[in-house]
């Protein structure tokens, strides 16, 4: 079962290499931005790549029930099962338009309301992150095949006693954020656009990634399966569960943090 979710999450980086081509034609060429219903932006590179990402799972996982930010921006409701997909293809829509190189193609597996595999790739910076059983991430370019010599085992931090790394949205931060970044003993911030921000809790660039904001299950589901495969964790503020496959509130996470090693946690995980 744990050889299967690290082959998935290798299947899910070939089919984002292969969807950033979209993405990255349109972030090259110029776009337009429209607004949709919920007034977030869009991009032609967020549709065209969702439509390459689903015509691939439909051969990888035949019949897994998808929840997909754009399709469901369409009205799109699938029945959602104990095992789904998540696909955000362009997550950061704002650094995406801003043209800071800070979005990412998402895709995750969740089985039994928690991340068991997941891909986050970022084209514009040309970095991959993998997680399955184990953690992975590497340099790949738009359009490529997955090469094992490039990638390295991902491996987040012991979280420091003192003179911890905090990661916040750079878009969407708020005061509450870092009230509560600063009651965690960070001692510095960085700010980033999209699921980058679990990664770099997950190469040990950051201890803390506190969200306060309102999130979508399709942007976490990938980064938490990258960081949780690297020795984090995701939890609400309490401590509780952080769970996918909220359909009574449309998909719609609460607040959560994210955070590397805890100092007490054993160099495996287990999952639910
Ligand atoms: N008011 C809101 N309601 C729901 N989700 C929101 C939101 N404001 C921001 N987000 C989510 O935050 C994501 C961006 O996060 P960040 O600020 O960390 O880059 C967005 O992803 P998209 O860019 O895919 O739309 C969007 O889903
Ligand atoms: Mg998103």
């Amino acid at each position: 079962m744990s050889l299967e979710h690290d082959a998935l999450a290798r299947s899910f980086a070939d089919i984002c290499l292969k969807a950033a081509i979209e993405v990255m034609d349109v972030y090259d060429s110029g776009f337009v931005v429209t607004s949709k219903d919920d007034r977030s932006p869009v991009t032609a590179a967020d549709t065209r790549a969702e439509a390459v990402i689903l015509e691939a799972l439909a051969k990888v996982m035949p019949g897994v029930p998808v929840l997909a930010e754009e399709s469901f921006s369409a009205g799109f409701r699938p029945d959602i099962e104990r095992e789904f997909l998540l696909v955000d293809p362009v997550d950061g829509t704002k650094e995406f338009i801003n043209r800071n190189g800070e979005f990412t193609i998402n895709i995750a597996l969740i089985s039994g309301r928690v991340p068991v595999a997941g891909c986050v790739y970022a084209p514009a910076l040309k970095r991959i992150y993998l997680g399955g059983r184990a953690g992975l991430s590497g340099d790949a370019a738009p359009g490529s095949r997955l090469d094992d010599a490039t990638l390295a085992p991902l491996k987040a931090r012991v979280m420091p006693e003192t003179e911890r790394v905090a990661v916040m949205s750079r878009s969407h931060a708020d005061e509450r954020t870092r009230a509560f970044a600063l009651s965690q003993g960070a001692a510095a911030a960085v700010n980033a656009g999209s699921s980058l921000k679990f990664c770099l809790v997950a190469e040990g660039k950051a201890d803390l990634y506190p969200r306060f904001g309102p999130t979508m299950e399709w942007d976490t589901g990938a980064g938490h399966a990258v960081l949780i495969a690297a020795g984090g964790s995701v939890t609400g503020p309490d401590g509780s569960p952080f769970l996918y496959g909220k359909t009574e509130q449309g998909y719609l996470n609460g607040c959560f943090v994210a955070r590397g090693r805890l100092p007490s946690a054993p160099d495996s995980h287990v999952r639910l």
